[in-house]
Protein backbone atom coordinates (compact mmCIF):
# COMPACT_ATOMS: atom_id res chain seq x y z
CA UNK A 1 0.00 0.00 0.00
CA UNK A 2 1.38 3.29 -1.04
CA UNK A 3 1.96 6.18 1.35
CA UNK A 4 -0.37 9.13 0.98
CA UNK A 5 1.13 11.72 -1.44
CA UNK A 6 -0.38 15.13 -0.15
CA UNK A 7 -0.25 18.19 -1.76
CA UNK A 8 -0.85 21.50 -0.13
CA UNK A 9 -2.29 24.88 -1.96
CA UNK A 10 -2.79 28.61 -0.26
CA UNK A 11 -6.65 28.19 -1.31
CA UNK A 12 -9.62 26.01 -2.77
CA UNK A 13 -9.37 27.88 -5.78
CA UNK A 14 -5.55 26.36 -6.33
CA UNK A 15 -6.92 23.14 -4.61
CA UNK A 16 -9.40 22.66 -7.26
CA UNK A 17 -7.42 23.47 -10.20
CA UNK A 18 -4.63 21.49 -8.94
CA UNK A 19 -6.99 18.54 -8.72
CA UNK A 20 -8.28 19.33 -12.06
CA UNK A 21 -5.36 19.23 -13.93
CA UNK A 22 -4.36 16.02 -11.79
CA UNK A 23 -7.59 14.38 -12.86
CA UNK A 24 -7.05 14.92 -16.53
CA UNK A 25 -3.56 13.54 -16.85
CA UNK A 26 -4.40 10.33 -15.30
CA UNK A 27 -7.43 10.58 -17.49
CA UNK A 28 -5.17 10.75 -20.82
CA UNK A 29 -2.58 7.80 -19.26
CA UNK A 30 -5.53 5.62 -18.75
CA UNK A 31 -6.97 6.48 -22.08
CA UNK A 32 -3.73 5.80 -23.75
CA UNK A 33 -3.13 2.73 -21.98
CA UNK A 34 -6.81 0.99 -21.98
CA UNK A 35 -8.74 2.99 -24.25
CA UNK A 36 -10.90 4.28 -21.16
CA UNK A 37 -10.95 6.38 -18.07
CA UNK A 38 -13.39 4.74 -15.49
CA UNK A 39 -13.88 7.28 -12.71
CA UNK A 40 -16.02 7.48 -9.24
CA UNK A 41 -17.08 10.87 -8.94
CA UNK A 42 -18.22 11.99 -4.94
CA UNK A 43 -21.05 14.83 -3.79
CA UNK A 44 -19.98 17.66 -1.47
CA UNK A 45 -17.60 20.42 -2.65
CA UNK A 46 -16.20 18.23 -4.85
CA UNK A 47 -19.17 18.92 -7.10
CA UNK A 48 -17.70 22.54 -7.08
CA UNK A 49 -14.29 21.75 -7.82
CA UNK A 50 -14.95 19.21 -10.42
CA UNK A 51 -17.67 21.15 -12.61
CA UNK A 52 -15.56 24.48 -12.30
CA UNK A 53 -12.36 23.10 -13.39
CA UNK A 54 -12.78 19.99 -15.79
CA UNK A 55 -14.81 21.69 -18.42
CA UNK A 56 -12.50 23.11 -21.07
CA UNK A 57 -9.68 20.66 -19.91
CA UNK A 58 -7.94 18.86 -22.97
CA UNK A 59 -9.32 14.80 -23.02
CA UNK A 60 -11.25 12.71 -24.61
CA UNK A 61 -14.45 12.97 -23.21
CA UNK A 62 -16.07 10.24 -25.26
CA UNK A 63 -13.84 7.69 -23.24
CA UNK A 64 -14.58 8.44 -19.94
CA UNK A 65 -17.04 6.52 -18.05
CA UNK A 66 -18.26 7.71 -14.85
CA UNK A 67 -19.44 6.46 -11.32
CA UNK A 68 -20.70 7.64 -8.30
CA UNK A 69 -18.52 6.67 -5.10
CA UNK A 70 -21.79 7.63 -3.18
CA UNK A 71 -25.59 8.98 -4.16
CA UNK A 72 -28.15 10.27 -1.76
CA UNK A 73 -31.47 7.94 -2.33
CA UNK A 74 -33.37 10.96 -3.78
CA UNK A 75 -35.14 11.05 -7.12
CA UNK A 76 -32.83 12.84 -9.75
CA UNK A 77 -34.88 16.44 -9.35
CA UNK A 78 -33.94 16.41 -5.64
CA UNK A 79 -31.68 19.70 -4.47
CA UNK A 80 -29.80 16.25 -2.37
CA UNK A 81 -29.04 14.42 -5.79
CA UNK A 82 -25.62 14.24 -6.93
CA UNK A 83 -25.71 12.99 -10.11
CA UNK A 84 -27.73 16.16 -11.43
CA UNK A 85 -25.38 19.03 -10.29
CA UNK A 86 -22.71 17.04 -12.78
CA UNK A 87 -25.15 16.09 -15.04
CA UNK A 88 -25.69 20.26 -15.53
CA UNK A 89 -22.49 21.20 -14.50
CA UNK A 90 -20.10 18.68 -16.63
CA UNK A 91 -21.49 16.54 -18.45
CA UNK A 92 -24.02 18.48 -21.26
CA UNK A 93 -21.33 20.90 -20.27
CA UNK A 94 -18.50 18.98 -22.86
CA UNK A 95 -21.23 16.94 -24.56
CA UNK A 96 -20.04 13.68 -22.90
CA UNK A 97 -22.58 10.98 -24.11
CA UNK A 98 -25.01 11.05 -21.29
CA UNK A 99 -24.67 6.81 -21.75
CA UNK A 100 -21.16 7.08 -20.36
CA UNK A 101 -22.28 8.56 -17.47
CA UNK A 102 -24.04 5.82 -14.67
CA UNK A 103 -26.03 7.11 -11.78
CA UNK A 104 -27.70 5.17 -9.18
CA UNK A 105 -31.06 3.87 -10.12
CA UNK A 106 -33.44 4.87 -7.41
CA UNK A 107 -35.93 2.60 -7.56
CA UNK A 108 -33.23 -0.37 -7.06
CA UNK A 109 -33.55 -2.00 -3.96
CA UNK A 110 -30.48 -4.61 -3.96
CA UNK A 111 -27.37 -4.50 -5.12
CA UNK A 112 -25.83 -7.97 -5.11
CA UNK A 113 -21.83 -8.00 -4.99
CA UNK A 114 -20.61 -8.57 -8.34
CA UNK A 115 -16.82 -9.38 -9.11
CA UNK A 116 -14.83 -6.43 -7.59
CA UNK A 117 -14.60 -3.90 -10.00
CA UNK A 118 -11.00 -1.76 -10.72
CA UNK A 119 -11.99 2.16 -10.82
CA UNK A 120 -9.13 4.07 -12.77
CA UNK A 121 -9.90 6.54 -10.08
CA UNK A 122 -12.32 7.31 -7.12
CA UNK A 123 -12.80 11.53 -6.39
CA UNK A 124 -13.46 11.45 -2.15
CA UNK A 125 -14.71 14.59 -0.29
CA UNK A 126 -14.01 13.85 3.61
CA UNK A 127 -16.52 14.92 6.45
CA UNK A 128 -15.89 16.75 9.79
CA UNK A 129 -16.26 13.59 11.35
CA UNK A 130 -13.61 11.64 8.96
CA UNK A 131 -16.79 9.85 7.14
CA UNK A 132 -15.76 9.48 3.31
CA UNK A 133 -18.27 8.39 0.39
CA UNK A 134 -21.36 7.51 2.66
CA UNK A 135 -19.01 5.07 5.31
CA UNK A 136 -19.72 6.85 8.86
CA UNK A 137 -17.16 6.32 11.74
CA UNK A 138 -18.42 2.95 13.34
CA UNK A 139 -21.02 2.38 11.00
CA UNK A 140 -21.51 -1.64 10.54
CA UNK A 141 -21.19 -0.35 6.52
CA UNK A 142 -17.30 -0.03 7.24
CA UNK A 143 -17.19 -3.75 7.95
CA UNK A 144 -18.75 -4.74 4.72
CA UNK A 145 -17.07 -7.39 2.24
CA UNK A 146 -19.22 -8.99 0.31
CA UNK A 147 -21.18 -6.30 -1.17
CA UNK A 148 -19.60 -3.92 -4.12
CA UNK A 149 -22.38 -0.78 -3.24
CA UNK A 150 -24.40 -1.01 -0.46
CA UNK A 151 -27.53 0.92 1.06
CA UNK A 152 -27.71 3.34 4.51
CA UNK A 153 -30.81 4.66 5.94
CA UNK A 154 -29.19 5.96 8.76
CA UNK A 155 -26.56 8.31 7.21
CA UNK A 156 -25.52 11.26 9.92
CA UNK A 157 -25.07 13.36 7.06
CA UNK A 158 -28.47 14.08 5.70
CA UNK A 159 -30.17 13.13 3.42
CA UNK A 160 -30.09 9.46 5.81
CA UNK A 161 -31.14 7.31 2.97
CA UNK A 162 -27.73 6.62 0.76
CA UNK A 163 -26.32 4.17 -1.30
CA UNK A 164 -22.37 4.07 -0.94
CA UNK A 165 -19.34 1.71 -2.58
CA UNK A 166 -18.05 -0.29 0.34
CA UNK A 167 -14.41 -0.73 1.40
CA UNK A 168 -13.24 -3.42 -0.80
CA UNK A 169 -14.39 -1.22 -4.47
CA UNK A 170 -12.56 1.58 -3.15
CA UNK A 171 -9.49 0.11 -2.38
CA UNK A 172 -9.69 -1.79 -5.24
CA UNK A 173 -9.15 1.38 -7.76
CA UNK A 174 -5.76 2.50 -9.28
CA UNK A 175 -6.16 5.72 -7.46
CA UNK A 176 -7.78 7.23 -4.86
CA UNK A 177 -8.39 10.98 -4.78
CA UNK A 178 -9.52 13.20 -1.76
CA UNK A 179 -9.64 17.08 -1.38
CA UNK A 180 -10.71 18.60 1.17
CA UNK A 181 -10.49 22.37 2.38
CA UNK A 182 -11.11 24.59 5.22
CA UNK A 183 -10.19 25.27 8.62
CA UNK A 184 -13.05 23.05 9.73
CA UNK A 185 -11.23 20.01 8.15
CA UNK A 186 -8.05 20.48 9.98
CA UNK A 187 -8.44 18.34 13.04
CA UNK A 188 -9.63 15.57 10.95
CA UNK A 189 -7.21 15.83 8.09
CA UNK A 190 -4.44 15.77 10.72
CA UNK A 191 -5.99 12.49 12.50
CA UNK A 192 -6.74 10.53 9.82
CA UNK A 193 -3.03 11.18 7.71
CA UNK A 194 -0.86 11.26 11.51
CA UNK A 195 -3.22 9.93 14.11
CA UNK A 196 -3.07 6.30 13.49
CA UNK A 197 -6.12 5.40 15.50
CA UNK A 198 -7.93 2.22 15.92
CA UNK A 199 -10.04 1.63 14.51
CA UNK A 200 -9.46 3.90 12.13
CA UNK A 201 -11.70 6.27 10.51
CA UNK A 202 -13.44 5.74 7.66
CA UNK A 203 -11.14 8.38 5.30
CA UNK A 204 -8.47 6.21 7.38
CA UNK A 205 -9.31 3.04 5.80
CA UNK A 206 -8.62 4.40 2.23
CA UNK A 207 -5.48 2.71 1.41
CA UNK A 208 -5.86 1.55 -2.25
CA UNK A 209 -3.81 -2.49 -2.23
CA UNK A 210 -2.39 -1.62 -5.48
CA UNK A 211 -3.20 1.50 -6.34
CA UNK A 212 -1.95 5.51 -5.46
CA UNK A 213 -3.59 7.84 -2.33
CA UNK A 214 -3.41 11.15 -3.08
CA UNK A 215 -5.11 14.13 -0.80
CA UNK A 216 -5.68 17.76 -1.94
CA UNK A 217 -5.87 20.26 0.97
CA UNK A 218 -5.65 23.87 0.97
CA UNK A 219 -3.69 25.70 3.98
CA UNK A 220 -6.67 25.62 6.06
CA UNK A 221 -7.50 21.99 6.05
CA UNK A 222 -3.01 21.26 6.21
CA UNK A 223 -2.53 23.95 9.10
CA UNK A 224 -2.68 20.91 11.91
CA UNK A 225 -0.45 18.87 10.01
CA UNK A 226 3.27 17.72 12.16
CA UNK A 227 4.88 17.10 9.06
CA UNK A 228 5.07 20.16 6.65
CA UNK A 229 4.32 19.40 2.99
O1 LIG B 1 -22.61 12.87 -1.07
C1 LIG B 1 -21.90 13.16 -0.10
O2 LIG B 1 -22.33 13.72 0.90
C2 LIG B 1 -20.43 12.92 -0.23
O3 LIG B 1 -20.07 11.95 -1.09
C3 LIG B 1 -19.71 12.95 1.05
O4 LIG B 1 -18.94 11.81 1.33
C4 LIG B 1 -18.80 14.16 0.95
O5 LIG B 1 -17.75 13.88 0.02
C5 LIG B 1 -18.23 14.51 2.28
O6 LIG B 1 -19.31 14.73 3.16
C6 LIG B 1 -17.36 15.77 2.20
O7 LIG B 1 -18.15 16.82 1.73
P1 LIG B 1 -17.53 18.31 1.74
O8 LIG B 1 -16.25 18.24 0.98
O9 LIG B 1 -18.58 19.15 1.07
O10 LIG B 1 -17.32 18.66 3.18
Amino acid sequence: MAAPIISVSETDKLVAEKLCSFVVEKANKAIEQRGIFTVGFSGGSLVKYLCGGLPGRSTDWSKWRVFFCDERHVQYDSADCTYTPYKEGLVDKVNMNPDNIFPIDPSLKVFPGDGLPQFDMLLLGMGPDGHTCSLFPGHPLLEEKEKIVAPISDSPKPPPARVTMTLPVVNNCRCAVFASCGEGKADMVQRVLEGGESPPLPAARVRPIDGELHWFLDAGAASKLKHKM
